[in-house]
């Protein structure tokens, strides 16, 4: 019977970084995906969205600035948008399984279950490991609702051949929301599907307005408090039946994406064999990110209990999973998190909103404004930019950050690094910087 030292679920960014930090430290490895190597954040997440954001908002910017330069039919063309991010992604899996076998590792494809805590089986074969580190990130969450099979989910968005002309997307988080803007920008006709009161939920509510305000200004339709129902499908069409408090409405499309959350990868690993606890937020881990329940198995990245499901967050995890198994003690301890959605105006925040400190009794202090009338906004003629910074009233430490704007994320990294630093706002603002630039306006904050 094969046996590791390490044997690694997954090959996203947070598996291929144990296993080949594992062995450069000289341990045996073997890693697993189901899938193509490589994970969400190259093959169909962060990096395939930005690569064809990068039309969408050079299409942006010239529409913006037409009548002050620009001149003449600007048009964007889908397919070449699309060939452009899977020519740089498209040789990622290759590459990966590639490297991981230079350096050793055993490279495996399938799907491998528990049948004890140092037992998985695949095809049939019984393979021992000395720890296992379960990094098999997010799956779409299952609405339940008839005529499901239906719906596409985030994977396909970036196998659409062309652009529908009407689609429809139930939940407006991160992923409705970026995908919402980049197909009403390509032309379609976009209705968005939320829950609740609030789009983009846990991001501050006087930012996500804004990005709410501008959706619509694009002709996107957001129906807010709804949730949906059924899908049907009619003639090559799809007819979505979703309930709000007045009542059961419909509404007709080309396609229909579900958008409404992702759920822990967790479901064919037979967890329960290996007495592996795990919750909705994933295998429950303890700050060493050890299992609770078997602490010889590790788990990091999204499908770890710990953390906001983002791509940084899956590196800092892995990282400390590396750590304790070449032998160090290291507990995962992250600074603030910033995290932006990447929609136009982008929508960026840090620290608690202020909701959050309200509900926290802190004693805070709010610079809000809005700065859609400041120089580098109009530079550009964008639509919004503003921002509301949550203060510690006592000692003007930064406590929460939320901006809106065509450059958030860059400002909001700019308050991460003041919060690492426990620096004051005060201080912040002392720091010289370029003029005009994005950052400089922390001065007028
Ligand atoms: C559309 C989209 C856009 C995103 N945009 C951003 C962004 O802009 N910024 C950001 O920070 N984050 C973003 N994210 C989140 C980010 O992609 C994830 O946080 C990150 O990729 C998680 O990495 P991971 O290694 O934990 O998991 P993954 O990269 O998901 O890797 C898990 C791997 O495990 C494999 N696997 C699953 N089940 C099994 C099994 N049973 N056996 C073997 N292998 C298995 C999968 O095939 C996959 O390859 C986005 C996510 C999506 C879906
Ligand atoms: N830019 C980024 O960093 C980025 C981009 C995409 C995804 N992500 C990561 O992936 C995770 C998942 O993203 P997501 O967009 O799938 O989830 P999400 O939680 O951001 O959004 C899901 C939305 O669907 C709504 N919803 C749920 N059930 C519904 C129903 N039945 N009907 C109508 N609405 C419903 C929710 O209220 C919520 O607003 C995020 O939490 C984030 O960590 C990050």
């Amino acid at each position: 019977m094969k046996k590791f030292d390490v044997f690694v679920f997954g090959t996203g960014t947070a598996g291929k970084l144990v296993a080949n930090t594992c062995k450069e430290a000289g341990m045996s490895v073997a890693i697993i995906d189901n899938r193509e190597y490589g994970g969400t954040c190259s093959q169909r997440g962060c990096d395939p969205k930005k690569l064809i954001l990068a039309s969408v908002e050079a299409f942006n910017f010239a529409k913006d600035m037409t009548g002050d330069g620009i001149d003449g039919t600007i048009n964007f063309n889908w397919n070449e948008a699309m060939n452009y991010a899977h020519r740089y992604t498209k040789d990622i899996p290759d590459k990966t399984e590639h490297e991981l076998k230079d350096k050793g590792i055993t490279c495996l494809h399938g799907e491998a279950t528990f049948i004890d805590p140092e037992t998985v089986i695949l095809d049939g074969e019984k393979i021992k490991a000395a720890h296992f580190v379960i990094a098999t990130g997010m799956t779409p969450l299952k609405l339940g609702i008839p005529g499901e099979k239906f719906m596409l989910t985030s994977g396909d968005f970036f196998k659409l051949k062309e652009v529908p002309e009407k689609v429809v997307f139930v939940g407006a988080g991160y992923i409705g929301m970026e995908f919402g803007q980049i197909l009403a920008r390509a032309g379609s006709k976009v209705t968005m599907i939320q829950k609740g009161e609030q789009i983009l939920a846990p991001f501050e509510e006087f930012t996500a307005r804004q990005v709410e305000n501008t959706s619509e200004q694009l002709g996107i339709k957001i129906i807010k408090n709804a949730q949906a129902s059924s899908v049907e499908q009619r003639e090559g069409r799809y007819i979505v039946n979703y309930s709000m408090e007045d009542g059961m409405h419909q509404i007709t499309t080309d396609c229909v994406f579900n958008t409404a959350g992702r759920v822990p990868a967790t479901s064919s690993l037979d967890l329960e064999k290996a007495n592996i606890v795990s919750d909705k937020n994933g295998v429950v881990v303890n700050e060493f990110l050890q299992s609770t329940s078997q602490p010889h198995i590790y788990a990091c990245g999204d499908v770890s209990s710990k953390n906001l499901p983002l791509t940084p967050l899956s590196s800092i995890e892995a990282t400390v999973v590396s750590k304790n198994l070449i032998g160090e003690k290291v507990k995962i301890e992250t600074p603030a998190i910033p995290s932006t959605v990447f929609t136009i105006p982008q929508c960026a925040g840090i620290g608690l909103t202020e909701l959050q400190a309200e509900k926290e009794n802190r004693k805070y202090k709010v610079l809000q404004e809005d700065g859609s009338e400041w120089f580098n906004n109009k530079r550009i003629n964008a639509k919004a930019y503003a921002y509301k910074i949550i203060l510690d009233k006592e000692n003007g430490l930064i406590i929460g950050a939320h901006i809106v704007g065509p450059e958030a994320s860059e400002q909001i990294n700019m308050i991460a690094i003041a919060m690492k630093a426990q620096m004051t706002f005060k201080e912040l603002r002392k720091t010289i910087f370029n003029y005009p630039s994005w950052g400089n306006d922390f001065k007028g904050m």
